[in-house]
């Protein structure tokens, strides 16, 4: 990565994304010339109604969807254009990902929750264990170490959840809802855990329907038709 202040303070740069699906009665739009910035160690929540295009711009950030138009970099590298190995090279290395139901393996521990894709993404096991020890540890969930998900609350499922996008160190944690499946303590017990790896440098973005929630992040931005309206 070139080591210009620009892009050491730049986490995400968006710009002009536009994205299209095809569908049966007419093309859906759901991105019609995106621009957003995000810095290093910034908490951004995404937020705008049901269908203006939050998740697809996470995608886009992710470079699990592509962008038909426009550019999208991430830690000062294009993601735009790149091929799927590259994509996922990237992926295992900068981005952590947090859906709203959890997406954890039902039949492993939590512990192995935490190892396996730290395996994948080129740990030794040994070493992905004691990382993955340390992340139940700072999530307050070291007791839950051999448990299996379906015996968790729904905000320890979380917790777990968040950790497993963080066992790679990404650059970057991308949550998608995080709360959305919680109750009020349970959402609060989460956005307070963010707060936490905010104030350790971890850069964040998060969509959230929820003001409460968002007030939590440093900045929020709205989205609206497809685009990030100016606050
Ligand atoms: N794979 C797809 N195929 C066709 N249309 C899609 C696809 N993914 C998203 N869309 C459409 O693109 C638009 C934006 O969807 P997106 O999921 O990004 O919105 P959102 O703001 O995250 O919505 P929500 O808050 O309900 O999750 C919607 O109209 C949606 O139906």
């Amino acid at each position: 990565m070139p080591a210009t202040d620009v892009t050491t303070t730049v986490a995400v740069q968006v710009r002009g994304a536009r994205r299209t699906f095809t569908a049966e009665l007419a093309p859906v739009r759901a991105l019609r010339g995106v621009d957003l910035d995000v810095r290093r160690g910034e908490f951004v929540a995404v937020m705008g109604p049901s269908g203006c295009g939050k998740s697809t711009l996470l995608n886009v950030i992710a470079g699990l969807e592509p962008v038909d138009e426009g550019s999208v970099e991430v830690a000062g590298e294009r993601v735009d254009g790149r091929d799927e190995d590259w994509l996922a090279r990237f992926r295992r290395h900068h981005i952590g990902f947090v859906f709203q139901f959890f997406n954890l393996l039902d039949g492993v521990s939590a512990l192995d929750n935490l190892v396996m894709p730290g395996v994948l993404g080129g740990m030794k096991r040994r070493a992905a264990e004691s990382r993955a020890r340390d992340l139940l540890d700072l999530l307050g969930l070291a007791d839950r170490a051999n448990q299996v998900p379906a015996v968790l609350s729904g905000g320890q499922r979380q917790r777990l959840a968040i950790a497993r996008g963080l066992v790679n160190e990404p650059t970057l944690l991308l949550a998608d809802e995080p709360t959305g499946a919680l109750d009020s303590e349970g959402g609060l017990e989460v956005l307070e855990l963010f707060r936490r790896l905010h104030d350790d440098g971890q850069t964040i973005i998060m969509v959230t329907h929820s003001p409460d929630v968002a007030a939590g992040a440093d900045r929020a931005v709205r989205m609206r038709d497809g685009k990030v309206e100016p606050v």
